[in-house]
């Protein structure tokens, strides 16, 4: 045969089939903690695209449920199908876990048009993308259309520069340096010069991967290069990272719960017996508010927070029930267990006893005073 001569280069790359044939496309949906990807998910979702999305979420720690929760009731009924990957830390397990999460989408639902994959906010994207080339076998339902990065425009410097512990990749600058699409979010909340170092840095990043930049997703050689060469330090998560979910019955004071996530993330007035403060990156929460019929949400990311009334109504019979997910740091001296009580201690006596901020404190240094 005359074509078996010719170059693959050459072969002109077929036109988008829309037969039951035709690959899904993929993207992969990255950023920080809190940088905004479910913001971004969401939007995508209720902007009019006439397409059948599909969404993945996989999140660090025990908060599957609650950012279920959370997302579904941003997303309102637009989108009722959710899938979790359940097994908290999608940098060590995704191969398995990713594609089973995928395989039972497409059998459960059919085929869709396009599948949007939130990564944790500490997941190696990398490790995610390379499902997607490593398995033949869903590779030929679904390709990797591309890796957008989020990028928090009011901690995304400090997320990037931060110094890691000897052997540890800095997550963030990992997640841009993988980025087909960098996405600068909450702009709204820096100034022009703020901006114009941010955008540098970011860009300086990508210039370290321009020449593999080039690359079509669709090519699995190209895109094994481009992750190996980002790979060469070790791909270890920080293991100083640490997420505690709480679950305490009852409904709370507006006030108290206020109060309460203010000295934790303006006062920083939780510490340890020497004194160190606890280091939350990112919180949140769905709390019961007395007097109030619909469900509260938290979203905090430092030193940042709202706390917003979601649509959604406590059901007559449903056990009132405030979740509060906490991500965040060990400092040295401050060990995991300790780390744990305090917050659980801080968290229910505030809520469970409705104590005044004082007294709280007052029992949890007494308490952090015994470890
Ligand atoms: N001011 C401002 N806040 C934003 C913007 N986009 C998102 N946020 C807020 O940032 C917080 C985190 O947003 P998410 O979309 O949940 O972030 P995420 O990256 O999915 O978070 P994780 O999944 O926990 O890593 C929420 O309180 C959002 O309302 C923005 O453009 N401006
Ligand atoms: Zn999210």
């Amino acid at each position: 045969m005359e074509e078996e001569d010719e170059c693959p280069e050459l072969v002109p790359i077929k036109e988008k089939s829309t037969g039951p044939t035709a690959q899904i496309p993929v993207t992969i949906i990255t950023g920080y903690l809190g940088a905004g990807k479910t913001t971004l998910l969401n939007y995508i979702l209720t902007e009019q695209h006439n397409k059948r999305i599909a969404v993945i979420l996989n999140e660090f720690g025990e908060g599957s449920a609650l950012e279920k929760s959370l997302a579904v009731s941003q997303a309102g009924e637009l989108y009722e199908e959710w899938l979790e990957l359940r097994n908290g830390c999608l940098c060590c397990s995704v191969k398995d876990n990713g594609l089973k999460a995928i395989e039972n989408l497409m059998e459960k639902k059919g085929k869709f048009d396009y599948i949007l994959l939130e990564t944790t906010g500490l997941a190696d994207p990398g490790a995610v993308a390379s499902m997607f080339w490593v398995d033949a076998e869903l590779g030929s339902d679904v390709y990797l259309d591309g890796i957008v990065t989020v990028i928090d425009a009011k901690y995304g410097m400090q997320h990037l520069t931060e110094e890691k512990p000897e052997g540890l990749i800095n997550e963030a600058a990992r997640q841009i340096a993988l980025a087909d699409l960098a996405i600068i979010n909450k702009t709204d909340l820096v100034n022009e010069s703020e901006m114009v170092e941010l955008r540098g840095m970011v860009r300086v990043d990508l210039s370290q991967v321009l020449d593999l930049h080039s690359f079509d997703t669709k090519d699995g050689i190209r895109l094994a290069e481009k992750l190996q060469l980002v790979k060469t330090s070790q791909p270890h998560l920080d293991k100083s990272m640490l997420t505690i979910t709480f679950e305490v019955p009852g409904s709370v004071s507006e006030d108290l719960l206020n109060i309460f996530i203010q000295n934790l993330l303006w006062e920083k007035t939780f510490k340890n017996k020497t004194g160190l403060a606890m280091i939350v990156i990112r919180l949140k929460g769905i709390f019961s508010i007395q007097h109030k019929q619909k469900k509260v949400m938290l979203q905090g990311v430092h030193e940042l927070y709202e706390l917003d009334e979601t649509s959604e109504c406590w059901a007559d019979h449903e056990p009132r029930i405030n979740r509060l997910v906490f991500i965040g740091k060990i400092r040295y001296s401050l060990s995991v267990e300790s780390w744990e009580i305090s917050c659980f201690i801080t968290f229910k006596t505030c809520f469970i006893n409705n104590l005044p901020f004082t007294v709280f404190l007052l029992q949890v240094e007494t308490l952090m005073a015994t470890f």
